[in-house]
């Protein structure tokens, strides 16, 4: 398979957006698609600001950030979303991300590979209704993406050989750390990151402490971020999406349960850093 050339990313949230910026630092032209223009202005303000931050630590020259922002191409325009990679970053939904990709599929070649960031969803069920699955595939990056070096690169049954060695190596290109997982629920990070967060929210329906307080224990005890801190990072919506597909596909083992308490947030609208308010006020 030839080396891509160019990039789609589907969804400019928390995660699409860092993955464009990914792209356009590392020379691929990149469509940045969303069905909601406010997410593409904020998409638009945030990875200026995330090139800007690498100007100043000197890791970029100026003009190689304005170089990478001519390479940035936004639009709501579902039709002109064609490229040799499309990374889908919508939300944790397979309806959703079913209908995207036999909407992408229509307006692509047989060869463009279709790649999801999901957390959580089969890659082999996320596959089986696209036309040509065998150019499905997992790519997982992590949250922030332009720092994080891990990439999970997860085969689904039908995926070619071929596809998720180029997905590799484009995740090396963009300066990244790849590994292969398989499609199992969760796949390896989310399946043991999964009970920091749902143990946590136990503990704090139990009242056994408030969470400020858990957070700060276990930021003294090593954690970068503590679980609630890191919930509003990554979106509590989001959290809690992975929570519930892990919960099903895992046939409602107990371990895997939602909270309560994080429904509520979501219910509210609370969801995180991305919305001014989760657990904590921005
Ligand atoms: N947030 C994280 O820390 C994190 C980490 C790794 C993977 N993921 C995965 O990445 C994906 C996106 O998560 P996120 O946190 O960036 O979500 P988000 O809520 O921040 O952003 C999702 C974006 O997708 C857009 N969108 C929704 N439906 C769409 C559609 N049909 N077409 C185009 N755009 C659409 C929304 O307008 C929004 O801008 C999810 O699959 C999630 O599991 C998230």
């Amino acid at each position: 398979m030839n080396e891509m050339q160019t990039l789609a990313v589907v969804g400019a949230g928390t995660m699409g957006l860092g993955i464009a910026q990914l792209g356009i630092q590392h020379g691929l032209p990149t469509i940045l698609f969303d069905l909601n223009p406010a997410a593409l202005e904020k998409a638009q303000v945030a990875i200026a600001a995330g090139l800007g931050k690498l100007v100043e630590r000197n890791k970029l020259t100026a003009e190689a950030r304005d170089a990478a922002l001519a390479r940035l191409t936004v639009t709501t325009d579902l039709s002109i979303v064609q490229a040799d990679l499309i990374i889908e970053a919508v939300v944790e939904r397979l309806d959703v991300k079913h209908q995207l990709f036999q909407e992408l599929a229509a307006l692509n070649k047989p060869t463009t590979i279709l790649a999801s960031n999901t957390s959580s969803l089969p890659i082999t069920q996320l596959a089986a209704p696209v036309p040509h699955p065998e150019r499905v595939v997992g790519m997982h990056f992590f949250n922030p993406a332009p720092i994080m070096p891990l990439v999970e690169v997860i085969s689904g049954v039908a995926t070619a050989p071929a596809v998720a060695d180029a997905v590799e190596a484009l995740a090396r290109r963009l300066g990244k750390t790849p590994v292969r997982a398989a499609d199992a629920p969760g796949f390896i990070v989310n399946r043991v990151a999964r009970h920091y967060y749902v143990e946590s929210l136990k503990i704090v329906e139990e009242q056994v402490a408030p969470f400020e307080v858990v957070d700060e224990l276990l930021e003294a005890s090593g954690f970068k971020m503590g679980p609630f801190r890191l919930m509003d990072l990554i979106g509590v919506d989001t959290n809690f999406s992975v929570t519930s597909a892990m919960f099903a596909s895992f046939h409602q083992d107990a371990k895997f349960r939602p909270s309560r308490i994080q429904q509520q947030k979501v219910d509210a609208g609370h969801h995180g850093r991305k919305t001014g308010r989760g657990f904590y006020t921005y």
